[in-house]
């Protein structure tokens, strides 16, 4: 038996080799860009990347200059550097989405095309960030009552542990009732599984890629696996989002036949996509409606919670900001009740510290993209073929002396003051938000609900960390993870 499975075992080695070394040679293009040294096949430079991302990058790139290929987890990545990255956002040829399905399948978990993120960027484009205007008071409240529930008054020192966590159940709602609606939104089971399973997805980044040794394919599987048999079983969730969706979608659709054009629609994702030509409105397809709601709360969720624990970790550890920032919000937000954008868009000061804290989140190397076009051509004549895998060397960019001075890794809370340069605003040398044609769509709605959500907190409470310094994010991976160290929260004493 024993040596069935060794036979097996060694059998299955040899077929993974040979497919590896095939798919190399198998990189055709005459100009393609250096593949760096390496010296165990399979193995390649998954160690290096590992042990010290940032390290060997910064290695790699003094020997063979601003794009090289590695070979990580059994694939070929070819690193841009701050010349050539934005040709990578800006080009027909390279798809965001092909390459992020391999990380974080989303579309295969949730029965979705595989190019669904085109139809989830017009739903955040037209919803959430062309109707932000409407969506204000009910965030405002939202965020204000959930932060008085979850967090509370802390009339003593509070140490929340996981800040994650808090957040997620904070900012789960307001995006809730962009997603449902007025009717559902207090929905507590909705409210909970748009929260985890966004959280159980943002996970996945985690993983380590070990299975795409063998093939990625088999990688991937590994990840649908769990949202099939896991603790997060997709159909379950599934079922459960259409019982809740059915009524609230029937009766609108009631309300329309009896009404006609003098029925007013609400504003919400659910009526945006019963809007969308070719919908049955006899017979709506709730798998489709209930995934692209699934497939939304990932994008504006994990996203949002990440940015604002950084932004969080930044604003606890450095006191020398509290009391100009604090005065802001008093200046521009005295009532915590928030009516216009315009308001949001004159606390400069806390813009400013934001961008600063979303610029030295520690990224390395993320926002893989790859070719779907016949070849990606560079400026200084490197092609890739179909097929390539291209990353984004974000520390290269965001930590750039050129552009952020001889110190570039010192935090700097008022860099931006005054410098007409918005943290929504994408630009070659802040890529948060990515660039170019897929540039987020939803990072104003993102923006403003991180700034109000930050008033809220800064006014109300008093924040430290633990350790009194800003602890360092984790590394995995080539993307940064913020530390999980806890904030201590305490009611502020008014002046
Ligand atoms: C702080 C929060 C957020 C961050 C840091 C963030 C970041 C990003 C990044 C880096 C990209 C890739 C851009 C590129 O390829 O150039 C992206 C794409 C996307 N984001 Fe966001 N995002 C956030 C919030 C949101 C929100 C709130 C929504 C929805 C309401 C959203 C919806 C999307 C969609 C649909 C895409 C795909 C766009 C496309 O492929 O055309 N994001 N986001």
């Amino acid at each position: 038996m024993n040596n069935i499975l060794n036979t097996l075992a060694v059998g299955f080695c040899i077929l993974a080799i040979f497919y590896i070394v095939n798919k190399l040679r198998n990189r055709k293009l005459v100009n393609e860009p250096p593949l760096v040294y390496y010296k165990y096949p399979i193995i390649g430079h998954t160690w290096d990347y590992c042990a010290d991302v940032d390290k060997f990058l910064l290695k790699c790139k003094q020997e063979y200059g601003e794009i090289f290929s590695i070979y990580v987890y059994g694939s070929v990545i070819t690193v841009v550097g701050k010349e050539l990255c934005y040709e990578v956002f800006n080009s027909r040829d390279v798809s965001f989405s092909a390459a992020f399905e391999e990380k974080v399948p989303v579309a295969r978990i949730l029965g979705l095309p595989l190019d669904y993120m085109s139809f989830a960027a017009e739903i955040s484009k037209n919803v959430f960030t062309a109707q932000m205007h409407l969506f204000l008071e009910k965030t405002q409240q939202s965020l204000y009552s959930g932060v008085n529930e979850i967090i509370g008054e802390c009339d003593e020192p509070k140490i929340i542990h996981d800040l994650r966590q808090v957040l997620f159940s904070i900012v789960s709602r307001p995006v809730t009732t962009i997603l449902v609606g007025d009717s559902l939104c207090h929905d507590n089971d909705l409210i909970n599984i748009f929260m985890n399973f966004s959280n159980e997805l943002y996970k996945l980044l985690k993983v380590p890629e070990s299975l795409g040794l063998i093939h990625p394919w088999i990688f991937q599987q590994s990840l649908i696996m769990r949202f099939r048999f896991g603790r997060c079983k997709i159909k379950k969730l599934q079922e459960i989002v259409i019982e809740k969706i059915k009524p609230e979608i029937e009766e609108r659709l009631r309300q329309e036949r009896k009404f006609g054009n003098n029925w007013k629609p609400p504003v919400d994702c659910i009526q945006y996509l019963l809007s969308q030509p070719g919908v049955d409105k006899e017979n709506p397809d709730y798998v489709w409606i209930s995934g692209y709601l699934l497939a939304i709360t990932f994008a504006s969720m994990s996203t949002t919670v990440s940015s604002t624990t950084n932004f969080l970790l930044d604003f606890a550890s450095r006191p020398e900001y509290w009391d100009d920032l604090l005065e802001e919000q008093e200046k521009f937000n005295p009532n915590d009740k928030l009516t216009d954008l315009d308001q949001i868009s004159k606390m400069e000061k806390l813009d400013s510290f934001l961008k600063e804290a979303l610029r030295l989140t520690g990224n390395v190397c993320n926002l893989i993209h790859r070719v779907t076009g016949s070849e990606l051509k560079f400026s200084n004549g490197y092609q890739l073929p179909r097929g390539s895998n291209v990353g984004i060397y974000l520390k290269n960019v965001h930590y750039d002396d050129e552009r952020y001075g001889p110190d570039p890794n010192k935090f700097d809370g008022y860099r931006y003051l005054g410098k007409e340069s918005p943290t929504s605003k994408v630009s070659r040398d802040f890529l948060h938000f990515g660039m170019g044609r897929h540039a987020c769509p939803g990072r104003i709605f993102a923006i403003n609900e991180i700034k109000m959500l930050s008033s809220i907190l800064i006014k109300k409470y008093k924040i430290t960390t633990k350790s009194k310094k800003r602890p360092s994010n984790f590394i995995i991976s080539g993307v940064s993870f913020p530390n999980p160290e806890p904030l201590i929260f305490e009611k502020r004493v008014k002046a």
